[in-house]
């Protein structure tokens, strides 16, 4: 068996999608129809699919899928230290157009949690950088494993996507698994005074895959859209 099909019999096997739950959810200024999906044999947390039907989807076009890692701060209230929130509503707003998945894992703080989050906050208030603060907590710099979204993904039948992302990890770790990336879409990145500083460390510790990304002078608060096939510069897995 190839080491993909093995990866796709330990996706199938071990992880089932358990509960379905039509919800509405606010996207953009509306009510927007979407399903949240709960699943069984997942470490971690309990990791959820929201799926998106959209208003105008072509069947002929992989799924756009976004794997969302869990910012409390940023995706409930707004924090201004990062761009979490902008980014999540934004990949729900496209989905809200054209369909989608939506994969928020339970990852606070890049795996490292919410407390040693906050606690890496007030390292980096002295001076050193998202990466730094966490080793210097004795953590690893990015203690995510992706694994578990294309677990996720196979128990949704779903094996070719188009992926929204700026991050290589995601890339390769979902390539690794089985995961057929049909094409990239990068995120928009929503640069401020406030979190200038991190977004910058994300791209010099190549985290963030395109440097035009903080390059591209912006109004505070706006997006730098950029729409850029990173598949062509991105080796394939
Ligand atoms: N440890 C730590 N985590 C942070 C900090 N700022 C944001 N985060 C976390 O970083 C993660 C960001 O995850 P994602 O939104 O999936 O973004 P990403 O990994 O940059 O990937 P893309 O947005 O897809 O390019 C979330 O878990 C946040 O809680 C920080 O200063 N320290």
């Amino acid at each position: 068996m190839s080491y993909v099909a093995a990866q796709r019999m330990v996706g199938t096997s071990n992880t089932l999608c358990r509960a379905r739950n039509p919800v509405k959810i606010a996207i953009g200024d509306g009510q927007v129809p979407a399903e949240f999906l709960g699943f069984d044999g997942l470490e971690g947390g309990e990791h959820i699919a929201i799926r998106v039907p959209g208003r105008s989807s072509d069947p002929s076009q992989p799924i756009l899928v976004r794997l969302h890692s869990e910012c409390l701060t940023g995706d409930v209230f707004g924090s201004a230290r990062c761009d979490c929130g902008q980014q999540l509503h934004e990949a729900l707003a496209q989905m809200a157009e054209e369909g989608g998945v939506l994969l928020y894992l339970r990852q606070e703080g890049r795996g490292i949690g919410l407390y040693a989050k906050l606690e890496a906050y007030r390292l980096q208030d002295r001076g050193i950088d998202t990466y730094a603060a966490n080793r210097e907590l004795n953590l690893p710099e990015d203690a995510r494993d992706f694994g578990l979204a294309a677990q996720m993904l196979f128990a949704l039948n779903i094996d070719r996507i188009r992926l929204l992302t700026n991050n290589p990890e995601k890339v390769s770790q979902l390539r690794a698994a089985g995961i057929n990336i049909a094409a990239i879409r990068q995120t928009s990145v929503f640069v401020t005074d406030s979190n200038r500083a991190y977004l910058q460390a994300k791209l010099a510790h190549r985290h963030m895959l395109d440097p035009r990304l903080l390059s591209v002078p912006v109004p505070d608060g706006l997006a730098a859209t950029t729409e850029t096939a990173l598949a062509k510069v991105l080796p394939h897995g």
